[in-house]
């Protein structure tokens, strides 16, 4: 099956499954997790009818915490000492942050060489992809559900707490009606903020670049 066929046949179900929640929750929050990832949050925003506050995606909290893994392996720290941050969609071009990722407090930049930094960034964007190619038939599960986890906790919890998630943008980073990973605040009522950071001009071109990524697949499937 190409990209392209999955994409399609992905809409269809991720469509037809929202609208029969819809008829049964009208008053849910949807977490999305189906890939391509950003293109099934703005098919289920579009095919619930929900306020865009109560569809969110699943994928920043799963690659940040890979990047926070691969990080504290790197320098032989506790994983607990790590944060890490990560923009964009949910693909080759998503947008791993080094300035914003730290070692106790330390940001990255000043902790690890260039090279290093730049290894962790690549395996972070392909890290989907190397557990598919251990598990050959299927993809991964545990890490993907902690993060499910981490977010519903923080919805049912009213935690107010700032994640990585895919909401939908109406030119928050630039970004005008498109569905792409960012920081937000959940909470009892779902994405509650957009939280904007200020990027470098590389930093908003690579953010620009996954964006551009991301609405060609939902220009493609027409949502
Ligand atoms: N956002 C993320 O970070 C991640 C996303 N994923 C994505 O999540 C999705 C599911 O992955 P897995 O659970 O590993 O796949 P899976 O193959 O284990 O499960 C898919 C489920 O969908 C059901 N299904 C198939 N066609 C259906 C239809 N027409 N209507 C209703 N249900 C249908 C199947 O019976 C099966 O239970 C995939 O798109 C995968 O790429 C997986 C891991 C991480
Ligand atoms: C499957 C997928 O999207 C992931 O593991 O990142």
């Amino acid at each position: 099956m190409s990209r392209d066929d999955l994409l399609r046949k992905n809409y269809q179900i991720v469509s037809s499954v929202t609208r029969q929640a819809m008829e049964h929750s009208p008053d849910a929050i949807l977490v999305v997790v189906s890939n391509p990832l950003d293109a099934m949050v703005q098919t289920a925003l579009r095919a619930s009818g929900l306020p865009k506050a109560r569809v969110v995606g699943m994928a920043g909290v799963l690659d940040s915490a890979r990047m926070r893994a691969f990080i504290a392996a790197e320098v032989n720290v506790s994983v607990d000492n790590v944060h890490a941050f990560v923009l964009g969609g949910h693909g080759d071009d998503m947008v791993p942050l080094p300035r914003y990722s730290t070692v106790a407090g330390i940001p990255l930049p000043d902790f690890m060489s260039e090279e290093a930094i730049a290894r962790i960034v690549e395996r972070t964007r392909k890290g989907g992809g190397e557990i598919v190619a251990y598990l050959k038939t299927g993809s991964a599960y545990y890490a993907p559900s902690a993060a499910i986890v981490e977010m519903v906790d923080a919805i049912l919890k009213d935690k107010k707490k700032i994640l990585p998630c895919t909401a939908y943008l109406e030119g928050e980073y630039g970004v005008d009606g498109l569905s792409l990973g960012v920081p937000v605040k959940l909470g009892r009522s779902g994405v509650e903020e957009v939280i904007e950071i200020k990027l470098t001009p590389d930093e908003q071109a690579a953010l620009d670049r996954s964006a551009a990524a991301v609405r060609e697949l939902t220009e493609k499937i027409g949502v």
